[in-house]
């Protein structure tokens, strides 16, 4: 069945880890492999514990929009850049915060800069690493952001550096790109909701990539917390005995004080030797309108400082250093960047493509072999944008450049169409993606968009061997072409899922995926109420609604995760819609042949509801694979033609109707039916 590589997150740590040592009866049955025991140090006493006084800071820069919010709390500039040369490899701990969404990774990291005096201690600060207004707005985080904090632990300072990663499945690239500047991580639980997909999928990331692994139950305050069950769910689940579990509440502060000694006396500090020749790892960057590109780095060997002159691996491009620092939590200047750091360069870069996430830098005269690097992020939704005023549309390709700027993730391509006109065709790492997308074009550059049905790329086999990627139901093969077998298959992209729910939701959930095409692969227990599901399903069925259709069977007690599972041949064809026989390429999609009459049925009168009634007939078609699957009729409204003939000869009102006849069978003819803009949004807008 399945056509193309199989790419899976947890095939792929299955040949990179090493197996078991011991049973893992849970995960092993569902990934195939189990994790080895992981690096795991005694609960270390919790003395000396003494703070820094801060470091005054410079910031070269005026605070981007984005961090206005921080302007209030940053403190005193000063010229003098830090010194951070002392913080040697053994006093550098790099970690990051994994967890499902919302079990309060942003709020812990709150907790965690006010303890060490990086920020100051303010009722305000919630999700101070939640920079963009799209993250605040909707609590969750979207981008990566990392924060370097200074702390006295035994009489020993330590530079640490934290990375608070997203939790939603969107934006599972972050978390990975981030965990590859990261020798530790804190996996975070909600101890009220126990494992949930996320949990599971970002536990195999961190694993994957050999980290030190440190288990911590949030929210202990909740009267609905069961601390102990949930300890027992991560023993079952990661083989983590649950005395290495500690209980917090990043919220009301409780335990807090317990998590930056672990993560001292658990996280390796980073290999790297600094008299070794300069190399460092690009894993994030973004565009800042003052200074151009800023790139983080992991500096693995050697150091960097202002004035030095470093190459880029992937394009061989010189580039001058003009400044490096690191995150305090905003740009912070500092005299060099040495081995095991991690923080930020400004050299003069001029555009964000030029910063290739995965890149090896290094010196001018002493060029190193390349680091392993990042596949890339790949789009795997696409939709069309336009603006609602056709006017707009320079201002709104300027806005999208701009926006782009800061999310590479993101792909473009013009697009017209006969319904909307000129506009886009973006490609997106989900739906979530999208939206947050189109809010930020909405809210941060003032624009009006309208957004069509995501649709999914899929593959054509052509008879001569050749494949094309299509992600538009426009580039799809007319059925002429397939019936005269000049394809020779249809593929669409498929996700392997991972579902866990409450056990009394189990049948409501089947049907609900077997109604989306799913092939249920397992289900086992988290433990004796909640389960772990497996399946496969095809990608198309799930960039939709399929989240809230779970959410709500579930009465929001389901998680979702998923990852690509390669390409699988399926019976596709292409729907089309046309409105008094003239095609609306806005509303065409490419579906599964078995779901033809129930879609063009359902959109059919959708449009029925929302087309104005005109002065003529108005036919509604759904046609696919050359046959009509549905057809609705919005009738004529009558206009009284002879309301303002008052009495008089008859023949004078059968004069104006048969002039309204006329008038109408022309405008028929010309097939001019006005859609009205909202009414006909409504439907293909999201
Ligand atoms: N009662 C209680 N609530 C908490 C605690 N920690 C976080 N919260 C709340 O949980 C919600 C989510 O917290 P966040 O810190 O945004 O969670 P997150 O994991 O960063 O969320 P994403 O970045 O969207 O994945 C917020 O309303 C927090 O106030 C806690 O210890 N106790």
């Amino acid at each position: 069945m399945s056509a193309g590589p199989i790419s899976s997150r947890w095939s792929r740590y299955a040949y990179s880890t090493t197996l078991s040592r011991s049973p893992l009866p849970l995960l092993r049955a569902s990934y195939g492999f189990s994790p080895v025991t992981l690096s795991r140090g005694s609960l270390a006493a919790v003395e000396g514990l003494n703070l820094i006084p801060p470091v005054i800071k410079t910031t070269l820069f005026k605070p981007t929009e984005l961090t206005r919010r921080w302007a209030s709390q940053k403190k005193p500039a000063s010229k003098a850049p830090l010194d951070i040369n002392e913080y040697t490899t053994d006093r550098i701990r790099n970690f990051s915060i994994i967890a499902h969404i919302d079990h309060g990774k942003s709020t812990l990291a709150d907790r965690l800069l006010e303890l060490t005096g990086t920020i100051d201690k303010n009722a305000t600060n919630k999700q101070v690493l939640d920079k963009l207004k799209v993250e605040r707005d909707r609590g969750i985080t979207v981008k990566a952001q990392t924060a370097s904090m200074f702390y006295e632990y035994r009489g020993q300072r330590y530079l640490l550096n934290l990375i608070d990663t997203p939790g939603h499945v969107d934006f599972s690239y972050e978390v990975s790109r981030s965990l590859a500047a990261c020798q530790g991580t804190i996996l975070l639980v909600d101890s009220s909701q126990g494992i949930q997909a996320q949990t599971v999928a970002n536990f195999y990331l961190a694993f994957g990539e050999n980290l030190a692994i440190l288990p911590i139950l949030n929210k202990i305050d909740l009267p609905g917390a069961d601390p102990d069950k949930v300890a027992n769910q991560i023993e079952k689940a990661f083989e983590i005995p649950t005395s290495d579990v500690l209980g917090i509440s990043a919220k009301s502060n409780i335990n807090v004080d317990q998590v930056l000694p672990r993560v001292i006396d658990q996280v390796p500090p980073p290999q790297g030797d600094i008299r070794a020749p300069f190399k460092a790892l690009l894993f994030d960057s973004w565009y800042d309108s003052y200074v151009g590109v800023v790139c983080l780095l992991r500096i693995v060997d050697g150091q960097v400082r202002r004035g030095d002159t470093i190459v880029s691996h992937h394009s061989g491009v010189k580039y001058e250093v003009m400044e490096v620092g690191i995150m305090y939590p905003e740009q912070s200047p500092t005299v060099t960047l040495q081995a095991g750091q991690v923080g930020y360069i400004v050299c003069n870069m001029k555009t964000i493509s030029e910063a290739h996430v995965g890149d090896t830098f290094y010196h001018l005269k002493q060029r190193v072999d390349p680091l392993p690097g990042f596949v890339p992020a790949k789009s795997m939704v696409f939709s069309g944008i336009f603006p609602v005023d056709a006017g707009e549309f320079a201002r709104l390709d300027e806005s999208i450049k701009k926006l782009t700027l800061n999310d590479s993730s993101v792909s473009v391509q013009k697009e017209t169409s006969n319904a909307l006109g000129q506009g886009w065709r973006l490609g997106f790492l989900g739906t979530l993606h999208m939206d947050v997308f189109r809010q930020r074009l909405e809210e941060e550059y003032d624009t009006q968009v309208i957004i069509t049905q995501p649709t999914v790329p899929y593959r054509i086999v052509f008879a001569d061997g050749h494949t094309k990627t299509i992600r538009t139901p426009a580039e799809f093969p007319d059925h002429t072409e397939v019936s005269a077998r000049k394809v020779v298959d249809l593929q669409e992209p498929t996700v392997s899922a991972t579902i866990i729910f409450p056990q009394e939701y189990l049948g409501a959930i089947l049907e609900l995926c077997s109604q989306h095409r799913c092939e249920q692969q397992e289900h086992s227990f988290l433990d004796e109420t909640r389960v772990l599901m497996r399946c496969v399903f095809p990608m198309a069925e799930i960039v939709n609604d399929f989240y809230e259709k779970l959410k709500s069977k579930s009465s929001g007690y389901a998680s979702f995760d998923y990852e690509e599972a390669g390409y699988m041949s399926s019976s596709l064809v292409k729907m089309n819609v046309l409105v008094n026989s003239r095609p609306v390429d806005a509303l065409a999609a490419i579906v599964h042949r078995s779901q033809v009459d129930r879609i063009g049925r359902d959109l059919a009168q959708r449009l029925k509801k929302v087309i104005k009634r005109q002065l003529f007939e108005v036919a509604i078609q759904v046609s696919a694979a050359g046959r009509v699957v549905a057809r609705e009729t919005v009738s004529a409204a009558r206009k009284d033609v002879t309301a303002k003939c008052y009495g008089g000869d008859v023949t004078r009102k059968m004069k104006l109707l048969q002039k309204q006849k006329q008038g109408k069978k022309r405008m028929k003819m010309v097939g001019n039916v006005e859609l009205p803009q909202e009414a006909f949004l409504s439907v293909i807008k999201r």
